[in-house]
């Protein structure tokens, strides 16, 4: 059966960790295994890093850079010899590639989610490998995703993968961080994100030297991935071919059952995509009608409220513990939310002095985390 793949490669498994060189029997491996799943039929977008640690090696940096402006013109180098090395490599198996580079300020408007879905539509009935990573040159703090890993999931999920690969320099996700712990054991499969409390997965702070986020971002796009539908598998970059050996039913690194009932893509859009502006701390009685009862948020559910927000921006609801527990789209800005928290609906249009909706989020506009 042929199925819809999201592989991500990070830094680590890209480049060599005692010179910084690129991987190359990797990257020509990783090449390969995805222009046979293509001819096989399968519809493949590769997500890959490396913008800023191949940019570091051609300019023979030694240290991380940390001024913004240097990791911009960094990756700015990186990207595109990165892309060279693909197309080169591509090229020889006649396979073409597409470059897509993306920030989050790209997708928040629900036109430009769209839009995006159609490019990439387009680009995969063309038999076309996108091959997609931040546009890091130009990305802005609030609008970066920050992480390739929560970008594959955001992809995966927008393209309507059936299969997440995450590429990284472990074999697997372990009960604890294998660098710092060695008696830390591997963990197979993880049937919902919460089993990982039970497991009582540590997550150590390390990353590769190159690499972002390090285990714990990848969790979160296994999170994200698997709520929209996707099956999401952490597993060795260094043997692009187990690939293949995965989609015929090897259990080889950690995979993620997708959620029987995923998130529709609307849903999806508000819950992972867009930035929350502020938040919203409610009531027992308004959580419990929220979470329990699928109802829409009043205002006299509303105690606190948190941050500057337009109409239709996007807030965290949270419990009096600051949990979040859901994430919707609001009627009314902070301002007007000020006035009347804690109020009764009726009594909105004589606080702000004209009629404006009666929920402060509309049930349809909500989506329980
Ligand atoms: N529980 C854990 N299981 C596996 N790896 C972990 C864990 N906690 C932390 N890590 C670290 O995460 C690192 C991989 O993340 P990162 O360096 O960001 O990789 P990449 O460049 O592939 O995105 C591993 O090298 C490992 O040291
Ligand atoms: N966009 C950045 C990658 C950021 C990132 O998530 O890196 P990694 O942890 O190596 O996957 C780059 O191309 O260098």
């Amino acid at each position: 059966m042929t199925c819809t793949i999201v592989v991500k490669i990070g830094t680590s498994s890209l480049t060599q960790s005692e010179t910084g060189n690129l991987a190359l029997s990797t990257l020509a491996t990783l090449v390969e295994t995805l222009t046979d799943l293509r001819r096989n039929g399968n519809r493949v977008v590769l997500v890959s890093s490396g913008a800023m640690g191949v940019g570091r090696d051609r300019l023979g940096l030694t240290e991380r850079p940390r001024a913004i402006a240097l990791k911009q013109a960094v990756a700015a180098v990186g990207q595109g010899r990165l892309i060279r090395v693909y197309d080169d490599l591509f090229t020889t198996l006649k396979q073409p590639i597409a470059q897509v580079l993306l920030t989050r300020g790209d997708l928040v408007q629900r036109s430009g989610y769209v839009n995006a879905y159609n490019t990439f539509q387009q680009l995969l009935k063309l038999g076309v490998i996108p091959i997609v990573n931040e546009n890091d040159t130009v990305a802005v703090d609030e609008l970066r995703f920050g992480d390739n890993d929560t970008l594959s999931a955001l992809v995966a999920s927008l393209v309507e993968a059936d299969w997440l690969f995450m590429l990284t320099d472990v074999e697997s996700l372990y009960s604890a961080d294998p660098r710092s712990n060695p008696h830390a054991k591997p963990i197979h499969l993880v049937t919902n994100i919460q089993q990982l409390q039970e497991f009582q997965v540590e997550v150590g702070s390390s990353r590769s030297s190159w690499g972002t986020g390090g285990m714990i971002t990848k969790i979160e796009a296994a999170r994200i991935a698997t709520s929209s539908g996707v099956r999401t598998v952490i597993t060795d970059g260094k043997h692009p071919t187990n690939l293949k050996k995965i989609l015929s039913g090897d259990a080889i690194g950690t995979q993620f059952e997708p959620q029987s009932r995923p998130v529709n893509s609307r849903r999806h859009w508000i819950a992972n995509v867009l930035v929350p502006m502020g938040k919203l701390y409610l009531d027992p009685g308004a959580i419990k009608a929220i979470k329990e009862g699928g109802k829409s948020l009043l205002a006299a559910g509303i105690i606190r409220v948190e941050g500057e927000f337009n109409p239709n921006d996007s807030v965290q609801l949270c419990d009096n513990e600051s949990q979040e527990f859901a994430r919707g789209l609001v009627n009314y800005s902070s301002s007007e939310m000020q006035k009347i928290k804690g109020c009764h609906s009726e009594q909105i249009p004589e606080i702000l002095g004209y009629y404006g909706a009666e929920t402060v989020i509309h049930r349809d506009n909500l989506v329980i985390l």
